[in-house]
């Protein structure tokens, strides 16, 4: 694992943009894992900056991203549909036909999820996952317990995930209970690997995950078994055996 210390949130930002921003330049066709959450958020801003002023192109690349919520509509604001229009798609080049969400209202969830595995291995497999951290250790909507050997699959949201993400909501009763997410199967075969987190309430998550036994009561730390994978924190989500790089 290499794991990058920078000096703030922006710069968490800057990073992990400029790996993206490399990775589609050198192979325009990257097929790109994406993840949601408040975390990423500057790091789409600056993608669409740079495509919007630099020209960087995402017209032969593939996304797939990595959950959504079950039994919301894609308009809703909330879900991850919506999230990806508003905050990515809307403002780079990526062709409609080549993103790829899941549906999270399927009327048959089961095949929905073996169609999105079949979809990524149809494609080549992902290039470059972009992953958040979950105060549990979650990595998509893997939560704490979840075996190590699934793909795509539907999971039951614990209720610390629901209370962490009720900020989005009006309140945590409208927070879904299930989503469709990737499994830690499907995360840990892409080629390259890069987690965000950022603030002092990742820490305690971000220290178990790099230094912590590989167990899958905390998913994340299913990353050290993978040979490419970066982690980008700010100075409030480390602990002091990390090194700070510039
Ligand atoms: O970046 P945030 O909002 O802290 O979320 C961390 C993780 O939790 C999720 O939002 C799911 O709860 C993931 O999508 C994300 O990777």
């Amino acid at each position: 694992m290499k794991v990058i210390v920078c000096s703030s949130y922006e710069m968490v930002s800057v990073k992990a943009a400029q790996i993206v921003r490399s990775h589609v330049r050198e192979k325009p066709d990257s097929v790109f894992g994406l993840a949601t959450g408040g975390t990423p958020l500057r790091m789409y801003d600056l993608l669409a900056e740079d495509h919007r002023l630099n020209g960087t192109s995402y017209q032969k690349a593939v996304s797939f991203n990595l959950d959504e919520y079950v039994g919301l509509n894609r308009s809703h604001p909330n879900s991850y549909h919506y999230y990806m229009q508003s905050h990515f798609f809307s403002k780079v080049d990526l062709l409609p036909a080549n993103r790829f969400v899941p549906d999270g209202l399927a009327s048959d969830l089961q095949e929905e999820c073996e169609q999105y595995e079949k979809q990524i291995k149809d494609e080549g497999g992902i290039d470059l996952q972009i992953l958040g951290l979950g105060e549990n250790g979650h990595i998509g909507f893997n939560e704490p317990g979840t075996s190590f050997k699934k793909g795509t699959h539907v999971t039951t949201l614990t209720n610390d995930t629901r209370k962490a993400n009720a900020r989005f909501f009006k309140n945590q009763r409208e927070v879904p209970h299930y989503a469709i997410t990737m499994g830690l199967n499907t995360i840990i075969q892409a080629k390259k690997i890069v987690l965000l987190a950022a603030g002092r309430k990742k820490a305690k998550a971000v220290k178990r995950m790099i230094t912590g036994p590989v167990t899958e009561s905390f998913p994340a730390s299913i990353l050290q078994t993978h040979s490419d994978v970066t982690i980008l924190i700010d100075k409030e989500a480390s602990f002091e055996n990390i090194k700070e790089e510039k």
